[in-house]
């Protein structure tokens, strides 16, 4: 029995961010200007609050320019519509980012679709959705977990994914929907599967890649995996851990990673895996949304 190969989401992200740091370099000494970023948290989720520290200290690791703007969960709509507006029009600003998912008072779509195409570094504006499913990706912003999910691929598989059949479960805007995009154009046969779907072991189980972006703790089982495929585990979900102490928990992903081990050919780990690509990607995108803003109109995206 061979292990699997872990799939070092850490590590991974480590070398990209060493890539966005040189170029971030370069484009301080041609321009003297820092990629800038904005990050808007509304209300206080203690989750949405540790990936918002971690992308703010990134960010200033890598000597970008990095604000936080942090609401109470009661503010209106129309004060966060006009905070996006002062950052639309902000020359220091290159990317935005409206932490998700807002409080329920708040249009989220009217919020997003507000944020201009050209700093929507989630990728999330219609504009960007648009360009990535037409093929047109190297115009598009790129949504982060998706372009990261799709790099540790080819770290693991090689740069030609053509012909692999791909399951991807869930159908979120964020993951779900944006990682079939990038399968499809990568020539997989692509699946997207859901809470509706029928037979869904029977449907993992024909698949050279799994994508699992469910949000469920380790609902998809080890044997439910074909021998040698390749799994991407997208999902976080925290859970009491009263064995480490009282109050403590411990993070756990969609997919059984020990029931895995014996049989798949690569899996990535939770925490450890998508997690620091979704961080990394955020500051490829800010660099990549700099420069254009800079006057590199031509360039394509560096990841
Ligand atoms: N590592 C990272 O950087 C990131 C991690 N995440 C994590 O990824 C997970 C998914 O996030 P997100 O896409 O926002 O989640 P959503 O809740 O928006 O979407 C979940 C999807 O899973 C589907 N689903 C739910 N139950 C089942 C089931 N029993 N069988 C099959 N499909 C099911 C839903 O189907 P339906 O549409 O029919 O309801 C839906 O499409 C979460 O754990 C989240 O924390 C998210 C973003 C970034
Ligand atoms: N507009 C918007 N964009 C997002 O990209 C977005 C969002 N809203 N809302 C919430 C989800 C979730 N998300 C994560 C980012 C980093 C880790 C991450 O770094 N995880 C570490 C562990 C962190 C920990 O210990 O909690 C890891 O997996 O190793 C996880 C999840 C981005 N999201
Ligand atoms: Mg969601």
């Amino acid at each position: 029995m061979t292990q699997p190969t872990l799939i070092d989401g850490k590590a991974i992200a480590a070398t990209v961010r060493d890539e966005i740091g040189r170029r971030a370099s370069e484009l301080l000494a041609s321009t003297g200007k820092r990629p800038g970023l904005a990050v808007v948290l509304v209300g206080e989720d203690p989750a949405s609050e540790v990936y918002v520290r971690s992308k703010d200290r990134t960010a200033n690791e890598l000597g970008f320019h990095s604000v936080k703007h942090t609401l109470p969960a009661s503010t209106g709509e129309s004060h966060l519509l006009e905070l996006i507006g002062t950052l639309n029009d902000d020359p220091d600003i290159h990317g935005i980012l409206v932490q998700l998912p807002l409080p329920s008072h708040i249009d989220e779509s009217k919020v997003l679709r507000l944020i201009k195409p050209e700093k929507d570094v989630d990728g999330f504006h219609p504009v960007n959705v648009g360009l990535l499913t037409s093929g047109e990706k190297d115009h598009a912003l790129i949504p982060c977990t998706p372009h990261g999910s799709l790099i540790l691929l080819k770290r693991t598989l090689g740069s030609d994914l053509s012909g692999l059949n791909a399951v991807v479960v869930g159908r979120s805007n964020i993951v779900g929907k944006p990682m079939a995009s990038l399968l499809l154009q990568e020539s997989c046969t692509v699946t997207v599967a859901h809470s509706r779907t029928k037979d869904l072991p029977d449907v993992i189980r024909a698949a050279d890649i799994v994508v699992a972006a469910v949000g469920r703790p380790e609902m998809i089982r080890g044997d439910w995996i074909k021998r040698g495929a390749t799994v991407i585990d997208v999902g976080i979900n925290r859970l009491p851990a009263p064995e480490k102490g009282e109050g403590k928990t411990r993070l756990v992903g969609d997919v059984a990673f020990r029931e895995c081990q014996s049989h798949v050919g690569a899996i990535t780990p939770v925490p450890g895996g998508v997690g620091p690509m979704t961080i990394v990607m955020l500051m490829a995108n800010t660099l990549t949304a700099a420069r254009r803003q800079l006057g590199f109109p031509e360039d394509k995206p560096i990841f």
